[in-house]
């Protein structure tokens, strides 16, 4: 399965903690991430992860265009509430595309554990 992983700043901590309680899945995986949410995936965990451009600097669009192109499976993307992002367009894009795609997205980490549990049982058969 394709999955994309993105962290808002004061999100990534908790984005690395959730991989960690979840890397017999996630080592199974085709992994994207946005590039600092990536690097910081990389360096904490070593797993293999292909990296797009920083979301301020376009990695979320980027993302999106994956979507588009049916190439995400789902995405997983730890948003900051309480801090204004200057990208905050790009943001909501994605987020439409994944609807407009029927992409399931976990904006925070009790829906991600939802949609893990889903995949991990759907995966198996
Ligand atoms: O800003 C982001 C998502 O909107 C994440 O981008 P980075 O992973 O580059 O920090």
């Amino acid at each position: 399965m394709k999955i994309a992983l993105i962290a808002h700043d004061e999100k990534k901590d908790d984005l690395l903690r959730f991989i960690d309680k979840h890397m017999d899945f996630f080592r199974n995986q085709i992994l994207y991430a946005t590039g600092t949410t990536g690097g910081r995936i990389i360096k904490h965990t070593g797993l293999d992860v292909k990296r797009c451009k920083s979301g301020p600097l376009g990695g979320d669009q980027e993302i999106g265009a994956m979507v588009a192109n049916n190439t995400i499976d789902c995405i997983i993307f730890f948003r900051d509430p309480l801090t204004a992002q200057p990208h905050e367009p790009d943001v909501s894009a994605l987020l439409r595309l994944s609807d407009v795609y029927d992409v399931p997205l976990a904006t925070n980490e009790g829906t991600a554990e939802a949609v893990l549990y889903h995949l991990s049982h759907k995966d198996r058969g």
